[in-house]
């Protein structure tokens, strides 16, 4: 019996104690817990229609907003056409990670907002058994894609529906010029044959000048109306256009936006980039292009092929032999300089993306004399661009010169077999100049239809790229969740284990415990790569854990609504505070819009910034550039510091109005300076850190010895935890770190 009552004591102090372990600074546990002539009488009239057809031929009735109608263009029509079936087959690659799970919550929950994440496998199970962390492996937690079920057709059409009634009247322009186009060869025969019955009859005054101005008339009215059809669907089709790229850059971006951090560690900004600018305006060209091009050369096609059956059933046997075989040879030549293509466009972009790393690291290649070595990094890409577009061109050329050939042939067979009819007496001179105008209609149309072919292709693909990222749901919303009331900053890390959803094989946290006691300052110092900044980055809630929970006053993080957990709650500096391209004033004002100039500089004063900002000529109207690059290192990180927060003297008194966190993390915020910005920043953190719970990643173990806790992490753990005299007295990895790098700097002094 006494064995049994010895082993049960045992036992629970064995538990206190490992409860104490993470505690900081050591002392009582928290309450809470959760989670595209014959007849030479007829010669004249023969003239005529080829100068009609040629005309046809060169030239369009204009256009579909594309451009593609005269001879310069109609050669860059076939260029397009090449170029237009690239189909750049991209498939992305996808991050996600998990959700929270719903437990019991303390009372002092200020609002709720809805909460839109999924669960995912990974947080089913752990879910079910929250604490039992013991009993899972950690493999199989490489996140999942949350996607929204909704196609792309459906999406697109969606986008559409407010420009419904314009995109109707375009579609109705359209089609009536296209009927418009299909007259014009008839009205067109209408006056060769009064012109050539009069030729024919061999007095040229048999036709009286009334006589032609009828069809004139109708010539010119068809003209016109064609015209008034052609304005009226390029301009709204235009309008319809744009409108639609604005409302697919803007979705797009929201959702960007709200992407995870894990999806920016796992996609390229250039990329990201191409899919906001150039493929949105792929698929606006792409639709344009298929309303007015597809609707206008299709109902051309057919209209022309009913003429020509009309006009002659037997000349139109000899199109349909010749004109399937041209445009098969013609389909297998282009699918090779397809091909061709793609190779040359991504090269280019090789190319591009070399002098974008280059000029975007400007100074780190500066620094290392590197400019030869970029130059010819990108000379090689540049060469390799340049053989394949080469290469391309003359395929071009080939491709253009055999179509031309063609083409021209297709004119000399009709007007060969058509002028045998002619002399025969069985088609009239003027049916053999509408027939040659409509198979020039019908010629056109296909090698407008096939550009489109292309276009409509590549505009899928671009527009099923942009659907993809704004299909894709964060796992980590922007919003949605709690906001609680009376925060006191209680932090806690029960059995954290984490993977970084890119690199899915290597555990970076292990089961870490941690607590953070409210109003004290915990710092983490360790080897590089410990995982010191992966524990800020869990408490931000920049990804979740894949085991375990982040606590905060008893709340499992993942309950609480990330914007009101970020934007007031945690207050963040790292050791390289990005600022952005405006005035110190309007970066100061990041966090709280509404904030005064007072207040402004009242922050920078606290700061220890309000300084140095009125010695620059423009003040707080200075702009810092890009990043921020303008202001010197210790000048961004007070910048930062002031960004954070207003009430440095921890009352709230006057100046509440700028960010004031509950929770600061400094990442290494003083590492990067002099000991002279060292100490002002120093001072201005001092007042910001007051009455504020803090967490402080730092190397430097100098600054760090008057935290009320200090936090040794090594393998994804906190390995020892206390205050510094007692880490010293430990004599453990805490004292080894301090005596390596007090040898170091005494090292540093006697060089
Ligand atoms: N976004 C990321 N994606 C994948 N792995 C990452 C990412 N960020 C950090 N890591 C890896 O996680 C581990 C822990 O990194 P972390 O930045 O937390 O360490 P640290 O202790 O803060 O190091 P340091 O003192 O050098 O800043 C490292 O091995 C690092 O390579």
């Amino acid at each position: 019996m006494l064995l049994v009552v010895a082993v049960a004591r045992l036992q629970q102090q064995q538990q206190q104690q490992q409860q104490q372990q993470y505690v900081c600074p050591p002392a009582a546990q928290s309450q809470h817990r959760n989670s595209t002539y014959p007849s030479i009488a007829a010669t004249a009239t023969v003239a005529t229609g080829i100068a009609t057809a040629m005309y046809y031929y060169y030239s369009d009735d204009g256009s579909d907003g594309n451009n593609d109608n005269n001879d310069e263009n109609q050669s860059s029509g076939w260029i397009a056409w090449i170029r237009s079936l690239f189909v750049p087959a991209t498939v992305l690659a996808r991050a996600a990670a998990a959700a929270p799970n719903e437990e019991d919550q303390p009372s002092n929950v200020k609002y709720q907002v809805n909460v839109e994440t999924k669960p995912s496998s990974a947080d089913e199970s752990d879910a079910d058994d929250n604490n039992d962390d013991d009993d899972k492996t950690l493999s199989g937690t490489r996140p999942t894609v949350a996607l929204v079920d909704e196609s792309p057709t459906m999406f697109f059409l969606k986008l559409l529906l407010p420009d419904l009634f314009l995109l109707a009247i375009a579609v109705a322009a359209s089609f009536g010029s296209a009927i418009c186009n299909v007259r014009i060869p008839l009205l067109l025969g209408d006056l060769a044959n009064l012109v050539s019955r009069s030729a024919a009859d061999g007095d040229l005054t048999s036709v009286s000048i009334a006589d032609l101005q009828l069809p004139a008339l109708r010539l010119i009215s068809i003209y016109t109306l064609q015209a008034g059809f052609t304005f009226i669907y390029i301009t709204l089709l235009s309008l319809v256009g744009e409108r639609l790229a604005e409302r697919l850059r803007l979705r797009l971006f929201n959702s960007l936006l709200r992407q995870d951090v894990a999806f920016f560690d796992a996609h390229r900004t250039g990329e990201v980039l191409t899919r906001l600018t150039a493929d949105v305006q792929d698929f606006k060209s792409s639709f344009k292009m298929i309303i007015s091009t597809g609707l206008r050369s299709g109902t051309q096609f057919v209209g022309s092929v009913v003429a020509l059956l009309t006009i002659s059933s037997r000349l139109t046997t000899v199109l349909v032999i010749i004109i399937p075989a041209i445009v098969g040879a013609g389909a297998i030549f282009g699918s090779v300089l397809r091909r061709l293509s793609r190779l040359a466009q991504s090269q280019v972009a090789i190319a591009a993306a070399t002098a974008e790393e280059a000029l975007g690291n400007i100074r780190t290649v500066r620094a290392f004399a590197m400019e030869d070595r970029e130059e010819a990094v990108f000379t090689r890409e540049v060469d390799r661009s340049r053989s394949l577009n080469v290469i391309l061109g003359a395929g071009i050329g080939v491709f253009q010169a055999v179509s031309n050939l063609a083409i021209n042939g297709i004119v000399l067979a009709v007007l060969y077999v058509g002028g045998t009819f002619v002399v025969n007496r069985e088609i009239t001179a003027g049916n053999l100049t509408s027939f040659l105008v409509a198979t020039q209609s019908i010629q056109r149309s296909l090698s407008q239809l096939s550009i489109l072919f292309g276009a409509v292709v590549r505009g899928m693909s671009a527009g099923a790229r942009v659907h993809e990222y704004i299909r894709l749901q964060p796992t980590i919303p922007v919003r949605g969740g709690i906001s609680l009331d009376n925060v006191v900053g209680d932090i806690e890390f029960r059995n954290v284990s984490f993977r970084y959803p890119t690199r899915p094989e290597q555990l970076v946290l292990d089961q870490l415990n941690l607590r953070v006691k409210p109003g004290t300052v915990l710092a983490l110092c360790g080897a590089s790569g410990g995982g010191k900044s992966t524990i800020a980055a869990l408490l931000e809630r920049f990804y979740d854990p894949v085991l375990g929970q982040v606590l905060l006053d008893g709340f499992d993080i993942r309950t609480l609504d990330p914007s009101w957990l970020r934007g007031e709650l945690i207050g963040y500096i790292n050791q390289e505070p990005v600022l952005f391209a405006g005035s110190i004033r309007d970066n100061i004002r990041y966090g709280r819009p509404n904030a005064t100039d007072a207040e402004i500089e009242y922050a920078a004063l606290q700061a220890n910034a309000d300084g140095f900002i009125r010695n620059f000529p423009n003040g707080y109207d200075t702009i810092v550039g890009e990043r921020g690059v303008t202001v010197s290192g210790g000048q961004r990180q007070r910048i930062a510091i002031a960004r954070q927060g207003s009430n440095f003297d921890g009352t709230k008194s006057t100046f509440a109005i700028l960010k004031d966190p509950k929770i600061l993390i400094l990442d290494e915020a003083t590492s990067a300076l002099d000991a002279q910005s060292e100490k002002l920043v120093q001072e201005a953190l001092d007042r910001l850190m007051k009455g504020r719970t803090v967490v402080v990643i730092a190397h430097r173990l100098s600054t760090i010895q008057r935290a009320d806790c200090i936090g040794v992490v090594y393998g994804g753990r906190i390995v020892e935890l206390g205050r510094h005299q007692e880490l010293m007295a430990r004599k453990g990895l805490y004292s080894e770190l301090v005596q390596r790098q007090m040898q170091k700097e005494s090292d540093a002094k006697s060089h």
